[in-house]
C-alpha cells in the first residue's frame, strides 16, 4: 500500500543516499539506504518556486497572490510533483495550494525569500539531529550529515537552532507536534541530564552576551520564573559587560564540552562557537597567557575546560579594554539592527 503513496512519485536524485517511507508517529520520513559519513552532502535541492516575504512586511494575501502566479508558471510535471504533497504524510490532500506551500517552505537567501522544497521538507525534526543545513547564498538548500549515519537510520534535523539552549518544556511549547528523541523522552535519565545541560548552556550564553536567546535582558519576573542565575550579581555584570576574560573563556569551553556531551557538537557548531574561542588570544597578563597555552594544548574539550579552571577568578590586564570593546560592539550591533 505504501508503494502507491503519492510520496513514492516524488523525484529523488539517482545517487541519493536515502529513501522516503513511513516513520511511526511522525507521518513519513527520510531514511538512509547506505551508511553516510559525517560531513557528507546528503541532498542539494533547488526550490520548485520562490516567493518574496519582504522582511515580513508583506500581507498574507500579497504572498498568496505571488505564490499562485509562481505556481501557474510551473511545468505540468512540476505541478504534479507539487500535488503529491500530503498533510504530514497522510493521504489527506491540502485544501488550498497555499497551505501546502506554508507547510513545506524554507527561507532562503538572506531570509527574505521562501522557496518550496519538495524533498528537504520531508525530513522530520529531532532535538539531537544527524543532519544540518548551513546557510546557502545560491538559492539552493544543501543538507549535510553531522554524524556518521548507519543504513536504515532516520535522517533528521532540528527545526529551530535556538533549541540547543532550551529545555524540553520550552522546546515543546514551540513545536506543533510531539518529539520523542532521547532529549525529549521523559522515561530516561538522559532527558533530565539533557535539560540540565541545555539550561546551563543558556545561562552561559547570557553570561557571555549580556542578553537571552531572543536578545532581550530578563526582567525580575523572568528571574523568578526562568532563573538562569542563582547569583544575580553575575547577571548584572553580564548585562553591563563587566565579565572578565577568564570567565568568558571558561564559559565558552564549558559550553563546547556540554554541546559535545549532548551530541550537538559538529563542525558547523564549532564554527559558530569560534567567537568564544577567539577570547583565548586576547589575554595579556603573562601568567594567564601561560595557562591559556596549556589549556589549548589539551586534546579534548572536557580537558580544555578542566585546565581552564586554573584561570578562575583571575583578572587580566586586557579585561578593561575587552569590556569597553564588547559594550561598543553591542551598541553598534543594536544600532544596525534598528536601521
Ligand atoms: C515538514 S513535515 C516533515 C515530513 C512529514 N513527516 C511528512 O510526512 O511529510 C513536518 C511535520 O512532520 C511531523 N513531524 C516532524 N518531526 C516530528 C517528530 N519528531 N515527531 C512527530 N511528528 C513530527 C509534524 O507533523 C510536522 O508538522
Amino acid at each position: 500500500m505504501d508503494q502507491n503513496h503519492p510520496y513514492k512519485k516524488l523525484r529523488i536524485p539517482k545517487d541519493a543516499p536515502f529513501e522516503l517511507r513511513p516513520s511511526p508517529g511522525k507521518g513519513w520520513g527520510v531514511f538512509a539506504i547506505r551508511p553516510i559519513q559525517r560531513g557528507e552532502l546528503i541532498l542539494k535541492e533547488k526550490p520548485l518556486f520562490v516567493v518574496s516575504r519582504g522582511h515580513g512586511m508583506r500581507f498574507d494575501y500579497e504572498i498568496e497572490k505571488e505564490m499562485s502566479a509562481a505556481f501557474k508558471k510551473l511545468s505540468a510535471f512540476d505541478k504534479q510533483q507539487y500535488f503529491c504533497l500530503r498533510k504530514n504524510g497522510s493521504t489527506e490532500k491540502f485544501k488550498r495550494i497555499v497551505d501546502a506551500f506554508v507547510e513545506n517552505d524554507f527561507s532562503i537567501g538572506s531570509g527574505t525569500d521562501s522557496g518550496l522544497f519538495l524533498l528537504q521538507s520531508r525530513f522530520n525534526h529531532s532535538c539531537i539531529p544527524n543532519t544540518k543545513i548551513p546557510t546557502q547564498t545560491d538559492g539552493t538548500v544543501a543538507r549535510y550529515a553531522t554524524k556518521d549515519i548507519s543504513r536504515g537510520e532516520e535522517l533528521t534535523f532540528c527545526y529551530d537552532p535556538s533549541f540547543k539552549f532550551k529545555n524540553r518544556q520550552d522546546r515543546h511549547e514551540y513545536l506543533e507536534h510531539s518529539c520523542n528523541c532521547i532529549a525529549c523522552d521523559i522515561s530516561t535519565p538522559y532527558q533530565k541530564l539533557s535539560d540540565m545541560r541545555r539550561t546551563f548552556m543558556r545561562g552561559l550564553q547570557y553570561l557571555t552576551n549580556g542578553v537571552d536567546l531572543d536578545c532581550r535582558k530578563h526582567g525580575p519576573q523572568e528571574d523568578l520564573t526562568t532563573p538562569l542565575f542563582l547569583d544575580l550579581s553575575y547577571k548584572r555584570k553580564a548585562e553591563n559587560f563587566r565579565v572578565r576574560l577568564s570567565t568568558r573563556l571558561i564559559a565558552g569551553l564549558l559550553t563546547i564540552a556540554m554541546l559535545e556531551e549532548e551530541g550537538l557538537l559538529d563542525d558547523l557548531m564549532l564554527q559558530r562557537m569560534q567567537p568564544a574561542l577567539k577570547v583565548a588570544g586576547w589575554f595579556k597578563t603573562k601568567s594567564n597567557v601561560a595557562i591559556v597555552k596549556r589549556v589549548m594544548k589539551q586534546s579534548t574539550w572536557a580537558g580544555k575546560f578542566n585546565e581552564s579552571l586554573w584561570l578562575w577568578n583571575r583578572d587580566d590586564s586586557a579585561d578593561e579594554e575587552v569590556m569597553v570593546g564588547m559594550k561598543a560592539y553591542q551598541a553598534y550591533s543594536a544600532l544596525n539592527m534598528r536601521v
